[in-house]
């Protein structure tokens, strides 16, 4: 499929680099051209495309393919339109010209972090159409903005709305990673973020003095506590090969904040966590040891939230999950391993999750690194090309599941 004259390039490849060239980058993506794109799309593919302004600016533009059977509910092929800043100067091309080398990588800030998924399904939906197939389900496609920082003005809200609920969601697929391997991820969970900010007080006074009682001494404290159990969890996952990292909660310092001078002591020192908390620990317990670790630090050390999800849920990976048996019946007669795991990052399948839709992560990337939000983030054509046969295998699968006990 590797073509190396750019007028032999698979039309395919040449659309996700028109759409890799569309600067959705945080924090001012340009959503105008990217939805302009998408409407382009549906209007090329005859689908029907509905824009829902989930707030001021923020579009999340869905293209349906109705199914024959109105009755049952449909598949929701999700992908996110914005993409994560770049360091320009790291990089070994730009990354917003999705320039293509001479072995067929595709280098540009979303090639992985997905704007390559947004074209496999809507490619697979063009060629399923072209070949005259219809289906039972219906096929929504979504396209969210915001969900790089957190979904608060995409996913989260459109959840709420009644043109959500008018889509009728059985099943999602969203966003996974790529798999150095062979083998495929799947993630059918994720872990909770928390970012939560600890804020110390203490007794003010000259740099040159034993001042007792510092912010900074038992800010310190917390951080040490921390830490701790951060190694705690890091000796867990590597003294047991069954444990995949999204099994275990993670937790690193990301800021320090305080101090006026050097020879002032300060009255308020703040240490910032992002902690991922596994699925399985329960939250009301791990909130109260955040609380213990403060206590134990002294008086006048608080925490506050600015991130805390606390509705993980899990997809059923095994066969009394109906969605979960046409997905991996797919994988199996296409000779593809799937590994699932519970995914490492927040995305938006956990407001899919939690509104009652079951949803896996996946991003059919094999023998490829793992380069979301990092330098050269890129993608071979032919590993592209190769998801767009696997939605294509996928699709009239998971839109053929018969009917559900709940749907009859
Ligand atoms: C917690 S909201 C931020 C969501 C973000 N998602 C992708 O990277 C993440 O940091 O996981
Ligand atoms: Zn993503
Ligand atoms: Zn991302």
């Amino acid at each position: 499929m590797t073509s190396k004259n750019p007028e032999e390039e698979h039309p395919s490849v040449t659309l996700f680099r028109q759409y890799l060239r569309i600067r959705t980058v945080q924090p001012k993506p340009d959503y105008g051209a990217a939805v302009a794109f998408l409407e382009e799309r549906a209007c090329q593919l005859g689908l029907s495309c509905q824009k829902v302004e989930v707030a001021p600016g923020y579009v999340v533009t869905v293209l349906t393919w109705p199914g024959t059977n109105p009755t049952l509910s449909s598949i929701l092929l999700n992908s996110h339109t914005d993409v994560v800043p770049v360091f320009k100067e790291y990089w070994s091309h730009d990354p917003f010209e999705a320039f293509k080398d001479s072995e067929g990588y595709i280098y540009a800030r979303g090639a992985q972090d997905m704007k390559c998924i947004s074209i496999q399904y809507l490619e697979a939906v063009r060629r399923l159409k072209v070949e005259g197939h219809q289906f039972p389900r219906t096929i929504h496609m979504t396209f969210v903005p915001d969900e790089e920082v957190g979904g608060h003005q995409g996913m989260e809200l459109f959840v709420q709305r009644p043109e959500f609920q008018a889509l009728r969601a059985g099943f999602a697929l969203d966003e996974g990673l790529a798999n150095p391997t062979d083998a495929f991820t799947v993630f059918y969970s994720e872990r909770s973020p928390w970012w939560v900010r600890v804020t110390s007080t203490g007794r003010p006074g000259h740099g040159s003095r034993f001042i007792e009682d510092t912010a900074a001494e038992k800010l310190h404290k917390v951080v040490s506590s921390i830490l701790a159990f951060r190694e705690k969890e890091w000796q867990r996952l590597q003294s047991n090969p069954h444990l995949k990292e999204g099994a275990v909660t993670s937790v690193n310092l990301t800021k320090l904040e305080g101090g006026v001078a050097y020879n002032v002591v300060p009255a308020t020192m703040s240490a910032s966590f992002d902690f991922r908390v596994a699925p399985d620990v329960g939250l009301k317990a791990f909130e109260e040891q955040l609380q213990s670790w403060c206590q134990a630090a002294g008086e006048g050390v608080t925490f506050e939230f600015v991130q805390k999800w606390t509705q993980p849920q899990v997809t059923p990976t095994d066969d009394s999950n109906p969605w979960w048996a046409a997905f991996s019946r797919v994988c199996k007669d296409m000779n593809l391993t799937v590994e699932p795991e519970i995914h490492t990052v927040a995305t938006d399948s956990r407001y899919l999750r939690a509104v009652g839709v079951p949803a896996l992560g996946f991003s059919p990337m094999n023998r490829t690194p793992v380069l979301l939000h990092d330098h050269d983030e890129r993608l071979h054509e032919a590993v592209f090309l190769r998801g767009v046969d696997i939605y294509t295998r996928l699709l009239p699968a998971l839109a053929s599941v018969p009917a559900l006990p709940s749907e009859s």
